[in-house]
């Protein structure tokens, strides 16, 4: 179930988030949605999503509709007084009946143990911290089992360890059960690692599109994120970015 954009456009207000985006996210694959602070990223999401008004098209193929839609904000603060487990289920409302039927909550435990939080499953949302409630919130758009899956920066607040488990999990799930993966990254390495192609966005507009190791160059990160970057290859053949320093004056793309 592929997502075609075309000729996207997202204003709020006076400010123009989104200038004409065109790009196809392919099932099975992984896409990472790269870009400075303030380039659009979020906003392409929460186009997808429904969350935003928006100009141009999102097509999503298929039987695909908003509710085949797994989302996961960047914001995961709230101050809702729910257990884990009860915010896992949440993510099956388009699911749930007037019951809750003991297969979601085998579903949603399963999550769980996915994520490797299933100890968490009573604790309530305020007393975690700020990776566990990420996990949580990542859980939550598993468990509406979607076909299309939106992350918004997803692995922010984890540590090391836990950014490569999530990073696998969601890599696994969007190979075997063919989803349609959008994730917003800021991490280079993580997005050269486990994307299958990635979008850049600078100042609304994409100005990359295809492999990781393609479409992250040093020209590219000199003009779009103004910083001078070291380049090497791992024995594997993966590419690995380190940033040196700011360069003096980044030029737009
Ligand atoms: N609700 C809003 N009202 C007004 N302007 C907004 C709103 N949300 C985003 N913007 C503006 O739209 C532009 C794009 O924001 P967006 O959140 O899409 O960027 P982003 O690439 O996700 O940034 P970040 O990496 O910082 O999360 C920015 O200039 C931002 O200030």
């Amino acid at each position: 179930m592929s997502v075609d954009i075309q000729t996207l456009s997202v204003r709020y207000g006076a400010t123009r988030a989104l200038d004409g985006v065109t790009l196809t996210a392919k099932p099975g694959e992984v896409l990472a949605v790269l870009g400075p602070n303030g380039s659009g990223k979020s906003s392409l999401v929460k186009a997808i999503a429904g969350l935003v008004r928006y100009t141009g098209q999102i097509v999503l193929a298929g039987s695909a509709t908003r509710d085949s839609i797994g989302y996961m904000p960047q914001d995961t603060a709230t101050r809702a007084a729910l257990t884990v487990l009860e915010a896992v289920l949440l993510g099956r409302l388009g699911q749930l009946g007037l019951r809750v039927k003991p297969a979601d909550v085998e579903l949603a435990r399963q999550v769980l143990t996915e994520l490797d939080i299933a100890a968490l499953a009573g604790r309530y949302l305020g007393e975690l911290s700020g990776g566990q409630r990420q996990l949580v919130f990542l859980a939550q758009a598993l468990a509406a089992e979607p076909k299309i899956l939106l992350l918004d920066e997803p692995i922010s607040a984890l540590d090391i360890r836990h950014q490569l488990e999530v990073m696998e999990v969601v890599r696994r799930l969007t190979h075997e059960r063919v989803l349609t993966t959008l994730v917003i990254l800021h991490d280079l390495n993580i997005a050269a690692r486990f994307a299958d192609q990635a979008v850049l966005f600078h100042g609304g507009k994409v100005v990359g599109l295809g492999a990781p190791a393609d479409i992250i160059d040093a020209l590219r990160l000199a003009q779009v994120f103004g910083v001078e970057a070291a380049f090497s290859t791992t024995p594997d053949g993966r590419l690995v970015v380190t940033p040196v320093r700011p360069c003096r004056s980044p030029k737009a793309l």
